[in-house]
């Protein structure tokens, strides 16, 4: 896979180097990234090309697949390569992107690609314009922290792993939502970078569990979530979930203690529990029986059924789907509206609807990070991480 992801890469650089780059200074790109969203004649379309090669995010395998295929189809037309063999994996899977556009017309395949890069460029850490886009803080490797516009934006900065949870980024994800608590923003974004929102709990924090002393490394890794899941249930403004893309584990439990969730339709919510000996977390074992009943609780938390961003949402766990091409401007725009409102009268509503609860879930997080104690400590949960690291499974 990480052969697969080099190749990608650089048949990612290659597709794209086209013509040399333009000068563009930000005011004009800008003008020109706001009539690309609108439309896509073939000078945008040179445009994205162009702009695809500043990106400073890595978009993720999906994303560039997505894009390779768009172009080709905007430049050649319907797919016209012959089937790679089964073996190929890298070019398999641009022939299979390309070859699902079927017959899109090349205007259609254009107005596609140069929609998807103004979506990309929205998304970038220096972005003019896009809320949350400025101001970098600094002290974090695993998060990129931007403040602007009243809304602190917290993105997962993993994508080369997916955005799995490590023991760095918890930490930093307490020292960020503690610092995102006290500033004078009056909402908080959390989302992720490149095409995962989070693959969760990072299973190589397992490896020192199986060392030598299985009880004591347990025992902290309890003591780490617990803390970890009470900033969430502590925090005090306004928390709003855009999830970006597939979400895995914790990520997932998590969102019922957020106050909105915005999802992309790509997104999907999977909490593998038993299939990796271990119990749920984040207050999801009260919350989402809470929030969709206990039976399509039961099939997510002891079952791992996978839902989508359309049934989370008819279930109650997503505010709201938005077609992945016009995710991040949809949600944005909405959100630079939210933050203008009052802050403290935010504040306030919202400490109203969780102080009901606070205690309640503090104790739900103290039992569920008890039996995770346990569980770590289990021949399942050993057999289950052993088997992902050797490569043996992937869920
Ligand atoms: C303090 C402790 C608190 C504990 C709290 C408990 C939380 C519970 C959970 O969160 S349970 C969920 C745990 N997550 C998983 O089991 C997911 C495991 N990952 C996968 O199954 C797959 O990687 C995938 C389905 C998410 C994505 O598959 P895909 O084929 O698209 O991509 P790759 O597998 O090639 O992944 C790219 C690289 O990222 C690494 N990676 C992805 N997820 C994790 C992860 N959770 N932990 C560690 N590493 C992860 C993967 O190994 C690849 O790395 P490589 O390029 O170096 O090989």
């Amino acid at each position: 896979m990480a052969a697969a992801a080099a190749g990608l890469a650089s048949i990612w650089r290659l597709s794209h180097r086209l013509r040399p780059l333009q000068v563009i200074s930000f005011p004009v790109l800008q003008l020109h990234m706001s009539r690309i969203a609108m439309g896509g004649s073939q000078k945008d379309f040179e445009m994205a090309v162009n702009q695809v090669k500043r990106l400073k995010n890595e978009p993720g395998n999906e994303v560039k697949l997505k894009l390779y295929a768009l172009y080709k189809q905007a430049t050649e037309g319907p797919c016209n390569m012959p089937k790679p063999g089964m073996f190929d994996f890298i070019n398999k899977a641009k022939w299979d992107s390309w070859n699902a556009l079927g017959n899109l017309s090349k205007e259609t395949a254009r107005q596609n690609y140069v929609e998807l890069v103004s979506n990309l460029s929205a998304s970038e850490p220096s972005s003019p314009g896009k809320p949350g886009a400025g101001r970098k803080q600094a002290g974090y490797d695993t998060l990129v922290v931007t403040s602007e516009d009243g809304i602190t934006k917290i993105m997962f900065n993993r994508p080369t792993k997916k955005n799995a949870l490590n023991h760095q980024m918890y930490q930093e994800l307490m020292a960020a939502l503690e610092a995102a608590g006290k500033d004078d923003s009056a909402i908080t974004v959390i989302t992720g970078n490149g095409d995962y929102y989070s693959s969760g709990n990072d299973l190589n924090n397992f490896t020192d569990s199986l060392q030598d002393d299985i009880e004591k490394s347990a025992q902290n890794a309890a003591i780490l979530l617990r803390n970890f899941v009470g900033c969430f249930i502590d925090f005090p403004k306004p928390l709003i979930a855009m999830v970006n893309g597939p979400a895995v584990g914790i990520p997932v439990t998590l969102l019922g203690l957020f106050d909105i969730i915005y999802a992309s339709d790509r997104a999907t919510f999977h909490t593998p529990f038993s299939h990796l000996g271990q119990s749920p977390e984040g207050c999801s074992s009260y919350m989402f029986p809470k929030i969709m009943g206990s039976a399509k609780a039961a099939e997510m938390l002891i079952f791992g059924k996978k839902i989508t961003a359309k049934e989370a949402c008819a279930q109650g766990l997503v505010t709201e789907v938005f077609p992945d091409s016009t995710f991040q401007k949809e949600v944005w725009t909405r959100l630079k509206v939210y933050a203008k409102l009052p802050p403290n009268a935010m504040r306030i509503s919202k400490q109203l609807i969780r102080n009901m609860e606070k205690e309640k879930l503090h104790a739900i997080n103290s039992e569920e990070c008890r039996v995770l104690q346990s569980r770590w400590q289990s021949e399942e949960c050993a057999n289950a991480v052993m088997n992902f690291l050797s490569r043996k499974a992937k869920l």
